[in-house]
């Protein structure tokens, strides 16, 4: 080299060009990135994987450089090269999907543009007349998803109870191709169990395949991958990015099959996250463990500050939570969002309009607080009609807890609910929750489980 220094190594034989197998045209692919960090690479402690990256590029960058590049150069007219397009593979999106897989106890993992494009690409993988088992309370645009695909892709999208493992049972059968879960579910926070439902999956069709929307906990909190499914995806907009600053989907999977299959949709599709967002979610993924535990640890005042106030609220860290024990059998904590009822919906307005510190906002997994009504904002693609058969309460009002002071977000919260009328104040000054319940039956629905 020019300025002395020494040449750069040659890319090691791990990553060396690997072509994918999965075909569905029976053409040859153009290559693909060599599988992510086998999931037995993880040697430390999860705050010390986070942050721990083996390799670097030639000149020892300790951040990972951002290769902005579209196209690269080849060693010869027939390629050659580690990488040739950045559709089909960028060294940055390579260095974040080795790191997520290790995290994520998976063979492979794979980035692309949010956590609905993760979806978009995993239920690519149905034909059409394959049966989807899924459930009764979703994100409200994973249930858009779904029903886009039962009214324009020959889909048969079947919601039932999915807390409930006999519901889930009764509708599994040897056309089932995928069985989707989320747990907790968002907004109901409903717990699914899913190393039941997975067995159960593969007893009813064995080729049948288990994905697990994990976007509620992250991997710090849940690997679903170990609880029996075979593909976990997330929202990387957000835990495991942690600041609003980018959308990002991730999928991970064990099965190199399922890997090459969604490798074959991102490269046609063209959804592969791109090389400066891909930095940015490695930036964030680092400060995750930091993050959730003083998110989740704030979520749990906030929690037991409502409920010791007569809120019904919904949180898995509550005992009173009717699946605290099943949600424990799964997970490392309660994540950092929880939603509770007021009994009415104009009073639930006046307390997320009330609110300072807590920002009005759609998402969670922020280092900022939100507050949402989830029927009116995430979940507003769901119809009024469906909402109530599934009993989605349309006053619950959802907090995303970030890592500001516990004392302060109590405070708004309180002053909130106090300027909303939503409590009663007695001569001491403490309060408890109105019996607002009574006052507009039509809005409050009963949910079975709770
Ligand atoms: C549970 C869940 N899954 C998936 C998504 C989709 O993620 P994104 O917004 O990154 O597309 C969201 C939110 O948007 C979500 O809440
Ligand atoms: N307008 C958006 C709403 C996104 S909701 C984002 C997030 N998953 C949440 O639950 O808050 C849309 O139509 O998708």
């Amino acid at each position: 080299m020019s300025d002395g220094r020494p040449d750069p190594p040659k890319p090691s034989q791990s990553l060396s060009r690997a072509f994918a197998k999965f075909d569905l045209d029976g053409h040859d692919l153009p290559p693909s990135p060599a599988p992510s960090s086998p999931r037995n690479g993880k040697r430390y402690a999860i705050a010390t994987e986070l942050v721990y990256t083996e390799g670097s590029d030639q000149y020892g960058a300790s951040s990972t450089p951002i290769y902005q590049t579209a196209t690269f150069k080849q060693t010869s007219g027939s390629g050659g090269g580690e990488y040739d397009y950045t559709r089909s593979g960028n060294p940055t999106r390579t260095h974040l999907e080795r790191h997520l897989a290790k995290i994520m106890n998976a063979e492979r993992a794979l980035v692309v543009s949010s956590g609905m494009g993760a979806l978009d690409v995993i239920t690519r993988l149905l034909k059409p007349g394959d049966e989807v088992v899924t459930g009764d309370d979703l994100y409200g645009g994973t249930n858009r998803l779904l029903k886009f695909l039962s009214t324009h892709g020959g889909i048969i999208v079947h919601h039932v109870d999915t807390t409930n493992a006999d519901k889930v049972r009764g509708v599994l059968g040897t056309k089932t191709a995928m069985v989707l879960l989320e747990t907790p579910t968002n907004p109901l926070i409903k717990i699914v169990d899913i190393p039941t439902i997975a067995r159960a999956t593969h007893e009813a069709n064995p080729a049948a395949v288990v994905a697990v929307d994990n976007t509620m906990l992250s991997p710090l909190l849940q690997n679903p991958l170990d609880l029996g499914a075979d593909i976990v995806y997330e929202s990387g907009t957000k835990y495991l990015s942690g600041h609003h600053d980018l959308m990002a989907g991730v999928i991970a999977v064990n099965k190199a099959s399922i890997g090459e299959g969604l490798f074959f949709v991102i490269n046609s599709t063209g959804c592969g996250l791109s090389p400066f967002d891909s930095w940015l979610l490695m930036r964030g993924v680092k400060t995750l463990k930091v993050r959730l535990e003083q998110q989740q640890s704030n979520a749990q005042r906030i929690a037991e500050f409502l409920e010791s106030h007569g809120f019904k609220v919904r949180y898995p860290g509550l005992p009173s939570h009717p699946q605290y024990q099943l949600h424990n059998s799964m997970a490392r904590g309660a994540g950092a969002v929880l939603s509770f009822e007021t009994g009415d919906t104009n009073v639930s307005e006046r307390i997320v309009e009330a609110a300072r510190l807590w920002a009005i906002s759609v998402s969670f997994g922020c280092v900022n607080s939100l507050i949402s009504m989830p029927c009116r904002m995430s979940h507003a693609s769901i119809d009024a009609k469906t909402r109530q058969e599934r009993a989605m309460p349309e006053d619950i009002i959802r907090l995303c807890v970030g890592i500001e002071d516990a004392d302060d977000l109590i405070d708004d919260l309180s002053r909130a609910l106090v300027q909303a009328g939503a409590v009663n104040l007695t001569t001491e000054g403490s309060f408890s929750a109105k019996d607002l319940g009574e006052a507009s039956p039509k809005e409050t629905v009963s949910n079975d489980i709770y």
